[in-house]
């Protein structure tokens, strides 16, 4: 019989840039002070939805913990997608718009504890254009802002703020889209609009202040202004959703057309120039670990 547990740590090597060396000696120590047996995948990059899979299937561990990126995250989603596995996490990617979320602390002890705790949230998973979104997609400038910084060197907040003043202005926003949800079709013009699972971006901007993570919803938002102060307010303060600024769709389904091409990103991840998107609530939630002051509202 199994008498003590098994927590695997999935890391990528590459996450963040950064030395991953303390992260796995810190979580191996972590888990033999509690008896138990620690496993570490890191990851390569190819393969390692399935390579997770056969792990899993191998080992049977009762929590997996996760180092990386969004990116990360998100590959950990799709392979336990139909088992209760309940995972933690320990943020370490250049983007960790999920931990934001949550407020995950910088500390990596705090972090061990939460993530090998027992406060749950049950997160929902959105499916848009066939990829697994955590937290929030978007169509319009923020996408183009993240395409630009994607292909800019300074990375951080200074080289989104560097990026957002040209991204601003050499570009044919604002840009019309037609939503069709809650049986109703209606035509937006907007700046962004926002897939929102979540309410903060990675930049911890509260963009979707009425947004909960564990509801069965989530939320269509439209910026309608073309102002830089409401642009930047946006990424970096608590957004005002004013109706004159912002305008909100609650659903479990959405269609987006837009007779342009138009940037559009996933968790802060550039997916393409598009015209047509496609989101669902699905029936899979992610069961991760969280601080005790989380609330989901
Ligand atoms: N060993 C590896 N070598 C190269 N790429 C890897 C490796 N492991 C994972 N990856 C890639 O890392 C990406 C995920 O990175 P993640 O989002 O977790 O971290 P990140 O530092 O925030 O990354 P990014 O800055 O690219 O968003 C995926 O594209 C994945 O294929």
């Amino acid at each position: 019989m199994k008498t003590q547990k098994t927590i695997l740590l999935v890391i990528n090597p590459i996450a963040g840039g950064t030395d991953k060396k303390p992260i796995i000696d810190a979580f191996k120590k972590n888990v033999s002070q509690n008896n138990d047996e620690s496993i570490v995948y890191e990851t390569t990059g190819k393969n390692d939805k399935k390579a997770i899979q056969n792990l899993i299937a191998e080992k049977r561990p009762d929590r997996i913990l996760i180092s990386g990126g969004d990116g990360t995250i998100r590959e950990v989603a799709d392979a336990i997608k139909n088992e209760s596995l309940k995972i933690g996490l320990l943020p370490s990617g250049s983007a960790n718009g999920l931990a934001t979320n949550f407020d995950i602390p910088d500390s990596l002890e705090q972090q061990l504890e939460i993530a090998l705790g027992d406060h749950y949230i049950e997160m929902d998973l959105l499916e848009i254009d066939g990829y697994t979104c955590l937290h929030i997609a978007d169509l319009g400038v923020n996408a183009q802002l993240i395409e630009n910084y994607e292909n800019s060197e300074i990375r951080g907040k200074l080289g989104y703020l560097i990026q957002a003043f040209p991204t601003l202005i050499n570009n044919d926003f604002p840009f019309e889209v037609e939503i069709e949800c809650n049986e109703e079709t209606c035509t937006e013009e907007g700046v962004l609009v926002a897939i929102a699972n979540a309410n903060k971006f990675g930049t911890g901007a509260k963009i979707n202040p009425t947004g909960k993570m564990n509801d069965g919803y989530f939320e269509v938002l439209v910026f309608k202004n073309f102002s830089i102060k409401g642009i930047l307010e946006t990424f970096y303060d608590d957004a005002h959703l004013d109706p004159d600024f912002v305008k909100v769709f609650k659903c479990k389904e959405v269609t987006i057309r837009s007779k342009k091409s138009i940037a559009f990103q996933i968790d802060g991840e550039f997916i393409g120039e598009k015209q047509l998107i496609k989101a669902k609530m699905t029936n899979s939630k992610l069961t991760i670990a969280i601080p005790k002051s989380f609330s989901a509202n």
